[in-house]
């Protein structure tokens, strides 16, 4: 088993919306990076880069990258499955937690959960995402951004993944690419 914690914050600034965990949530601002700013992918890519001992993710996606400019980070989660699935780990669970004042996360949380537990090829109850304000303290209590914190376990994989579970193209793709008998299974 191998355990890993990723960290990230992003400072709001202009904008209607703002995009966590995949989902497109409506805000009056958005948040200021070099990607599409999805805080909550940046925080849990870490993780999974942390439990693996490989390094961070300005390590893999360079900021000021023009590859990663406006990427939608669900690219970004992919790689780091990948180099999961290539080192013969699987996801146990992950918990995240985001940080802010608003825009409340409560009402898009299963669709977050979702998202993330298809692109990290695992059952929706192995991903738990859920919501704290500061209380209106410190950089997040004063609405100047979104932090996110995730935590994740690894477990050896005993079996072949279950493409059935995570079935995006890409991950199937990869998995094809490593496991070249699963190819259209
Ligand atoms: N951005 C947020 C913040 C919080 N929530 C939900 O509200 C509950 C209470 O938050 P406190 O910070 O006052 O403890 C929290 O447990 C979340 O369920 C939210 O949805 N979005
Ligand atoms: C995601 C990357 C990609 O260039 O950039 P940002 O969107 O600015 O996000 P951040 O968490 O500040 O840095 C990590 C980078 O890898």
């Amino acid at each position: 088993m191998r355990i890993g914690q990723g960290i990230d914050v992003h400072a709001f600034g202009p904008g209607d919306h703002v995009v966590l965990a995949g989902v497109h949530i409506l805000h009056e601002r958005g948040l200021i990076a070099h990607s599409d700013g999805d805080v909550v992918i940046h925080a849990l890519c870490d993780a999974l880069l942390g439990a693996l001992a490989l390094g961070d993710i300005g390590h893999h996606f360079p900021p000021g990258d023009p590859r990663w400019k406006d990427v939608n980070s669900r690219h970004l989660l992919l790689h780091c499955a990948a180099l999961m699935i290539e080192r013969r780990y699987e996801l146990a669970n992950a918990d995240i937690t985001v940080i802010c004042e608003r825009p409340k996360i409560g009402p898009h949380v299963d669709a977050m959960r979702r998202n993330l537990s298809i692109d990290l090829g695992c059952a929706i109850g192995d991903v738990s995402v859920k919501a704290t304000t500061s209380e209106k303290l410190g950089f997040t209590g004063r609405g100047e951004g979104i932090a996110a914190s995730a935590v994740v376990l690894l477990q050896r994989r005993r079996e072949k993944v279950n493409v059935s579970v995570g079935s995006t193209p890409e991950l199937r793709a990869l998995v094809g690419r490593l496991e070249p008998d699963l190819e259209g299974g």
